[in-house]
This record gives C-alpha cells, structure tokens and sequence, in this order.
C-alpha cells in the first residue's frame, strides 16, 4: 500500500482503550495513510515508544464511512480489532452524532450503533471452516487434535478456545505462546482460556497473537462466546468478564454483536525527530 511521508511538524495520534485493550489511533481520513511496519514496531514499544496492543489507522472508504487497518505491536497486520472497533464507532459517532455507521476492515463491512448510551458493534458472522480460520487441513473444529481440546473460530482472525476449570490459575503465556505458534494454525493464532460460569456468564483469558497477554481481546472474547455456545454450554448471549473488564457478546443472525466500555485517554503528537522523518 502507497503511504504518505512523516509530515514535518509531527505526526498526530489519540489513545484509547476499550476495557484495559489499548490502541494508538492514526487519523489518516482525508490522507494517504501512513503507518509501515516498522512504524507500528516504533510506536509500539513501550519503553522507547507510546506502547499499545493494537495500532488502528483511519482512513476514508468508498463504500463506507470509515476503513481500519489494524496492526500488532510486533509490526504485523491484525485482520479484525473488536474493541479498537468499538472505540473508533463511539469516536467516529459522537463526532457526527450519528447513532449508526458502517466501518470496512479487511475482515468485511462492520456495523457500528448506538443503542441508548452502549455501543455496539457487529464484527460480523463467526468462520466455522478449517479454510476460514485457516486451519492446515480438515479437522473438527469443534475438538481440535490439540493437548486441552480446544475449539477454533474465525473472527477475521483465528482463534483457539480452551475451557478450563479455573482461568485464573491458568498460565496464560506458558500455554499460549506455543499454541500461537503450533502447525495447525498456518497463520499463527490468538488464543483464549475460558472459565464458564454460568449459561450467562464466561471468565477469559487471551494470549494475542503478535502481541502477548492483554487486558481483553474483542474479536477473541467473540470466538469464545461462539465456542462456548457451540459446544452447548452457554446461551447466544452472554456477560464475560475479561482482565480489564466486562464485555457483552450475542450471537445473531447477522453476527456477533459486542459492547463494552471504551475510554478516551489522550491526544498528543509524535515527533517527526523521533519518528525519524
Ligand atoms: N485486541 C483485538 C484483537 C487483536 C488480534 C490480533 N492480535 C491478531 O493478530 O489477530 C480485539 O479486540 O479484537
């Protein structure tokens, strides 16, 4: 993709997070866009740099309000950010006062409305096939031939689910890590550890892919409500709570609708020294 150069007296950026998931906003809409790899890998270090799970540039869409391409801190490409999602629905909405729009990430046509003071997001229908996920070949989704007998789901981004007794004395990065990178997953994979409740109710934990342990995870937190309906444990719509807080998923006709609390952090700017410009 074609980007713009650094300009000269910075580059502006906000930062939000939806339930403890943080995220470094670029405002591209008007504008070539600009973030590259390795400026994702700047930005987001959290020591050198601002530090965030997920990099989601904004850009202008033919056929929709908005288009979002969102980045790891590792530099590369997330194909869907459920709770950056929400953030720039609730961003781009308050701006307008619109109490819907339509949002495109190379996931599909997303769904942002404000229902009341919530907003939700549609982050589309589940991938139930091994292509979909992607999977290295034909296996049961719903048992994968993995220690812990996980299920796999598509949200634009693959997903493995892991039911366990106790998420809180799960070791999240231990087991994580490697089932990130295991062979079965040819794009590697996120990977959630799920405590259910009650029929209403789920307790996860998410080692994100290209990322590591985070607060809370949209597009995973929507993996485990699908799994956790599939295999018969929960209703279509369920509370999770997750590190940093709570999130609401129903499973529709339409897809997964997800709503949860997004917080505005600041705005500043990076310098073009800095960035190297
Ligand atoms: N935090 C994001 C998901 C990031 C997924 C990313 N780690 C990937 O490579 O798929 C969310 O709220 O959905």
């Amino acid at each position: 993709m074609q980007t713009r150069a650094i300009p000269s007296n910075g580059l502006p950026f906000r930062k939000m997070h939806g339930a403890g998931n943080d995220f470094v906003i670029l405002d591209s809409r008007g504008m070539t866009p600009v973030c590259t790899p390795e400026i994702a890998r700047k930005i987001g270090d959290r020591h050198r740099g601002v530090g965030f799970d997920q990099l989601a540039e904004i850009r202008d869409g033919e056929d929709a309000d908005i288009v979002i391409d969102f980045w790891n801190s590792d530099g590369s490409r997330a194909g869907a950010c459920g709770n950056a999602t929400r953030c720039i629905a609730w961003m781009v909405m308050s701006e307008t006062g619109r109490d819907a729009i339509s949002i495109r990430t190379t996931r599909g046509m997303l769904a942002g409305r404000m229902i009341g003071d919530e907003v939700w997001v549609n982050m589309g229908p589940p991938q139930l096939t091994w292509q979909e996920v992607p999977l290295a070949g034909d296996v049961d989704l719903l048992h994968l031939p993995l220690d812990g007998d996980p299920v796999a789901v598509g949200m634009g981004n693959p997903h493995a689910v892991f039911f366990v007794e106790d998420a809180e004395a799960v070791d999240v990065a231990g087991r994580g890590a490697p089932v990130e990178r295991d062979p079965l997953f040819p794009e590697a994979t996120n990977v959630e550890f799920a405590q259910v409740r009650g029929r209403n109710e789920i307790r996860m934990r998410v080692w994100e892919r290209g990322t590591g342990i985070t607060l809370a995870c949209g597009s995973g937190a929507c993996a485990t409500a699908v799994a956790a309906h599939q295999r018969g444990l929960t209703d279509a719509k369920v509370r999770m709570e997750v590190d940093g807080g709570w999130l609401t998923l129903d499973w529709r006709e339409d897809g997964v609708w997800m709503t949860g609390p997004v917080a505005h952090v600041f705005d500043a700017v990076l310098t073009a020294d800095w960035l190297g410009a």
